[in-house]
């Protein structure tokens, strides 16, 4: 952007698709697939991967381990409550980081705990100390921070810096309450009082989930939670796939290898039943898509013109569609890509024959209707007298 200067991002990504994600009501994912999708977030430079919560079952923790003794370059982490079993159940399962959540809100710790917020960090502290006493690097998570009184969250992360060594300390906007704004307030207030990077979860629930994050890097969060296609619990999480081009065309972070975005979120629609929206931003299948005439006759001669980044850096395709808002260059220019051309005449002929038909149908036109109707406009043009009064695709 020519008007704006960013100042340089220190994050990296934690993607949490096998745990949050899979917390989608209704998705499992089987063990194969959650190392298919593990190792296509390794190859894309993802530097930690939640692999999973190991004490919801058996073959969860298996999982979890099997992701964690692969050998990838990423870290691997598992979800923990602050519990001992949680704990053994991570340290069962090899993984290099091990985050320990405590909700601290008033809401939490009267309906969900019935306990008080000095019970509970007591609770994440003997956890914490176990848990490094082990070996494991710790992330210290605040669930539902964004309704907790910020003096208290910082309390307890100042106390427990204080006290234990851990890597990280996290901030998760468990219902989505938060908008840019209120994030930086929060993340700038902990940064100013903590040494700990620090870690940001965003949920959707008023679709700011990609915008929370990205605001919570500029006021220095670390580590950015994603999910692919932002599955994850009721609204889903920050999308990987937003997230990830965002760091690059906003703000020039280009290690990650974007180009299998677009494969990995075919591959996780697959794998959880959940398909993108068609207007999905980065991986939607319109993504790519133009009709209208003025856009097409543009993007002919250069795709910039209407698109911010282009279809091959994510693994994507661009895809120009004949419909009502057809203009006569984009007709021209498409009919030509297929191998067919026409005299200025059959293309005016054509291009009606378009507008009527997809009005008439209500949705654009297919590659073999196409062809169809300049066949037709071919014939009639040849032989005028025997012009039909209506046509058909
Ligand atoms: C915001 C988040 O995403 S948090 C993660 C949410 N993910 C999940 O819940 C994963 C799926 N969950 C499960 O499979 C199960 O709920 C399990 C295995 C985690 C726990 O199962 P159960 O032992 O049967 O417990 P149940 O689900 O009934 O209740 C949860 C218990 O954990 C306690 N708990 C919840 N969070 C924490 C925490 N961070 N630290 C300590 N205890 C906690 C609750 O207070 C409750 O305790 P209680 O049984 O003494 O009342
Ligand atoms: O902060 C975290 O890492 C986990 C908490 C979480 O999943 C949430 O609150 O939605």
């Amino acid at each position: 952007m020519d008007f704006i200067e960013y100042r340089p991002l220190d994050i990296e990504i934690c993607d949490v698709t096998l745990r949050d994600g899979e917390q989608t009501p209704g998705v499992v994912f089987t063990k194969e697939q959650k190392l298919a999708v593990a190792s296509e977030l390794d190859s894309m430079g993802i530097e930690v991967i939640e692999a999973g919560f190991p004490v919801v079952s058996a073959c969860e923790k298996e999982t979890v381990k099997e992701i964690a003794n692969q050998g990838f370059n990423s870290r691997i982490c598992c979800l923990s409550r602050a519990v001992k079993g949680d704990v053994d159940a991570a340290l069962e399962c090899d993984v290099d980081i091990v985050s320990i959540f405590i909700a601290m809100s008033d809401m939490h710790l009267k309906y969900k705990y019935h306990r008080s917020f000095e019970e509970m960090l007591g609770c994440a502290k003997e956890a914490i100390e176990y848990a490094t006493d082990h070996g494991l690097k710790i992330r210290f998570a605040a669930e539902d921070a964004s309704r907790t009184p910020i003096d208290r969250l910082k309390r307890a992360f100042k106390e427990v810096e204080s006290e234990y060594k851990v890597q990280y300390v996290s901030l998760a906007d468990t219902v989505g309450i938060l908008n840019p704004s209120t994030t930086k307030y929060l993340v700038g207030e902990i940064f100013k009082t903590v040494n700990t990077s620090i870690c940001i979860h965003c949920h959707d629930d008023l679709g700011m989930a990609t915008a929370n994050t990205l605001a919570a890097a500029e006021a220095g969060a670390k580590q950015l939670h994603t999910t692919v296609n932002a599955i994850g619990e009721r609204a889903g999480n920050a999308s990987l796939e937003e997230v990830m081009v965002a760091l690059r065309v906003q703000y020039g972070i280009d290690r990650y290898d974007t180009t299998k975005l677009t494969a990995l979120s075919r591959m996780v629609s697959e794998y959880s039943g959940i398909t993108p929206s068609v207007n999905k931003a980065v991986v939607g299948q319109n993504a790519f898509t133009h009709e209208s005439g003025i856009h097409v006759a543009a993007i002919l001669e250069e795709p910039r013109t209407y698109e911010l980044f282009l279809p091959e850096m994510v693994g994507g395709k661009r895809n120009l569609v004949v419909g009502k808002h057809t203009g006569t260059k984009a007709l021209k220019g498409i009919i030509n890509s297929i191998g067919f051309c026409l005299e200025r005449e059959e293309l005016c002929a054509l291009i009606e024959k378009v507008k009527v038909c997809t009005e008439e149908k209500r949705k654009s036109i297919s590659r073999e209707q196409l062809e169809r109707l300049i066949s037709q406009v071919r014939q009639e043009q040849k032989a005028p007298e025997k012009q039909e009064e209506k046509f058909t695709i």
